[in-house]
């Protein structure tokens, strides 16, 4: 028998019940644990967050380099932190989900894919340097529906998510068998029509902020 490893989100049944919202579990693998999560920001939510960002896109840049980089085509900002009142609300939400502490999480990004843009595969998680606060958990939120492609793909597990509006995915690495988070490698597909965007939320192993 295998024993499976402790994660860090440990709900069961269908839903994730938070202080302000009752966010539904409609996929789930077990391990690596990824789940398909509806309900975790509104349409107003969604709207809102895209209109904050939209002033503020630049093209994306991979993570500690300044280099514009191939890996990503898309473009990117990152909300300060708590940086007005919706913002805390939806990192306060987002990290009970995530079950994590606020203080250890990133600065909320937000990526806007145009058709043709994508994200190639990728590991959340430093593989260089940096592990001793590495990242251990991500939850990718979707803003909008998108047209046609953009879905998030898993190419170890052959697994994909398609975009819809409210709903995210969730994933975590942060097991002692390193084949477990592997397996984790990710890429946003081409969008094929209409535009997609995205929030990130990573959380750190420790505090951040
Ligand atoms: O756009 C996606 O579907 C994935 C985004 C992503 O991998 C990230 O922000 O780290
Ligand atoms: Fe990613």
């Amino acid at each position: 028998m295998t024993i499976k490893e402790q994660t860090i989100v440990t709900s069961t049944g269908n839903k994730i019940v938070t202080k302000d919202k009752e966010i539904r579990i409609v996929g789930k693998m077990d391990e690596p644990l990824i789940l398909i999560l509806e309900d975790v920001l509104s349409h107003a939510e969604c709207d809102l967050l895209i209109d904050l960002a939209t002033a503020r896109m630049q093209r994306a840049k991979i993570g500690n380099s300044h280099d514009v980089s191939d890996v990503r085509t898309s473009s990117s900002m990152f909300f300060e932190e708590s940086e007005n009142e919706s913002i805390v609300q939806v990192e306060s939400r987002i990290a009970e989900l995530m079950n994590i502490p606020v203080a250890h999480a990133e600065p909320l990004q937000v990526l806007r894919y145009q058709p043709g843009e994508q994200y190639h595969p990728h590991f959340d998680y430093f593989t260089k340097g940096n592990d001793v606060n590495n990242r251990i958990s991500t939850l990718v939120m979707y803003l909008n529906d998108v047209e046609e492609g953009g879905e998030t793909y898993f190419p170890s597990l052959r697994f994909s998510v398609t975009p819809k509006k409210g709903s995210a995915v969730y994933f975590e690495y942060f097991y002692n068998d390193p084949r477990l988070n592997e397996l984790t490698l990710h890429a946003g597909h081409p969008v094929a029509a209409g535009e997609k965007w995205v929030a990130t939320q990573w959380m750190r192993r420790q505090r951040y902020r």
